[in-house]
């Protein structure tokens, strides 16, 4: 067994197994303790939410607290390996959600026959959270149960494998463009994958000024395009009238390449293709679609990020989802709005253009960090990134008339 491997499964089973515990945050210490924790005391704030529902908010937990909910028919980009085997990713989201946005999360795995099973399961559950993040629910089914969870639950639900990376590789590749000397508008986009991911991707960057005719999707089966009998109706949405069929072909004179579909699939020969100054985001977990070091090694002008966190440019939506929600919950918004999204892009866009903080630099291991090719965003523990990202998020939300309170009074400091 590798030396990495057996680290990953030791740090998974020791000291306790898994990565997430329970705390309280009351004492239960003594009978008077206990009989204002549970019976008797317990019976006030039971009415009290019997009468007015948003009391939820006041006398539990559940305006702190998101659940992370999968099925786990994409688990990474390593397939639908079922719910259970989800498990460790899913208390890995609770734990950055615990991490970087102080945010209560619990994941929650769900057996299930049909996709409606799920979308009831989930949403018969939901009043219990502040919020629900849908984690590795395959394509395309994960569009109709984002959809149907929207429209049933009452509080925030948000994809993060589309929305959480459509928004982190919208903020990476505006900041990467910019570096290369190049526009969204013109850019020749080619994006391998056609499910949740990249989906998202693709129509959050057309709203940031991408032209859908510029990009090329490819699914396992090759490139989209309009005389495919085989597309649903999210994949027909990118289908192009072309006579291209391969990689190849379509990545020709490219300026930038998505992956978000499995390891390898990205050879040097292929990114010798594309054209001068290329970004390649090769954001397949565990393993990118091209190693960065063989990039590097086969373009001297490319600009590289993966989803990982031992590489540079670590495009990853861990940059996203815990603030969010932070800010989402913050000011209870109903629902998380392309105004939110849009937010986010730009605060996380424009920190990565500020002066990094010596803390940040050696929590990352790094002596410099310059906005640059080997620095196009932030690093998932800056502190920053929870201040600014869920404050610009509270702040859309409460300006687009989705937030259910006013701002609070610690997001009016700068
Ligand atoms: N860095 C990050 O933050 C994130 C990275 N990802 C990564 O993106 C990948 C996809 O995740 P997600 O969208 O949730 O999963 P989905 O299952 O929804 O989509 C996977 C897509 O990849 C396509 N695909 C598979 N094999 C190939 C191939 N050989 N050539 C071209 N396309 C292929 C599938 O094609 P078909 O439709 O024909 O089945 C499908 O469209 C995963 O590797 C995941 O780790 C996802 C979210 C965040
Ligand atoms: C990062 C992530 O959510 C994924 O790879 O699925
Ligand atoms: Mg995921």
């Amino acid at each position: 067994m590798s030396d990495f491997r057996q680290k990953a499964l030791d740090y998974h089973q020791y000291p306790t197994p898994g990565k997430i515990s329970v705390e309280l945050t009351k004492p239960a210490d003594s009978a008077k303790d206990l009989a204002l924790a549970y019976s008797p005391g317990v019976a006030e704030p039971v009415r009290a939410i019997a009468e007015d529902p948003d009391n939820a908010y006041k006398y539990t937990a559940k305006g702190n607290m998101v659940a992370v909910i999968s099925n786990g028919t994409a688990i990474l980009g390593l397939g639908n390996l079922g719910p259970l085997a989800s498990k460790p990713v899913m208390e890995g989201k609770a734990l950055l959600f615990k991490r970087f946005a102080g945010l209560d999360s619990i994941d929650i795995e769900v057996s299930h026959r049909t996709t409606q099973d799920f979308i009831n399961t989930v949403a018969n559950i939901a009043d219990t959270f502040g919020g629900i993040n849908l984690e590795d629910i395959k394509a395309p089914e994960c569009f109709e149960i984002e959809q149907a969870l929207i429209e049933k639950c009452n509080v925030p639900v948000f994809h993060d494998d589309q929305h959480g990376t459509a928004i982190v590789t919208a903020a990476g590749m505006l900041n990467a463009l910019e570096i290369q000397g190049k526009s969204l508008r013109d850019a020749h986009i080619v994006c391998m994958g056609a499910g949740a991911a990249a989906i998202a991707c693709m129509e959050l960057l057309i709203k940031c000024g991408a032209q859908r005719e510029h990009i090329y999707m490819l699914d396992s089966k090759g490139v989209i395009h309009t005389r495919r009998e085989d597309l649903n109706e999210y994949k027909a949405l990118f289908a192009n009238n072309t006579d291209k069929r391969t990689l190849e072909e379509v990545i020709e004179g490219a300026d930038l390449f998505l992956g978000v579909s499995g390891p390898d699939l990205l050879s040097p020969e292929t990114l010798k293709l594309m054209a001068d100054k290329p970004i390649v985001f090769a954001c397949s977990n565990p393993d990118p679609e091209i190693k960065p070091e063989l990039a590097q090694q086969t373009r001297d002008d490319i600009i590289i990020g993966t989803g990982r966190s031992d590489y540079p440019n670590q495009v990853n939506n861990v940059l996203c989802f815990p603030f969010m929600f932070r800010g989402a919950l913050d000011v209870r918004a109903t629902a998380i709005n392309d105004e939110m999204k849009i937010a986010a892009v730009e605060a996380i866009r424009q920190l990565a253009k500020e002066e990094v903080p010596d803390e940040v630099k050696k929590a990352a291991g790094i002596d410099e960090l310059t906005f640059g090719a080997d620095y196009i965003i932030p690093k998932p523990m800056d502190p920053r990134l929870c201040q600014r990202v869920a404050k610009a998020v509270a702040e859309a939300a409460v300006e687009s008339g989705v937030a259910k309170i006013p701002l609070p009074e610690n997001y009016m400091q700068d």
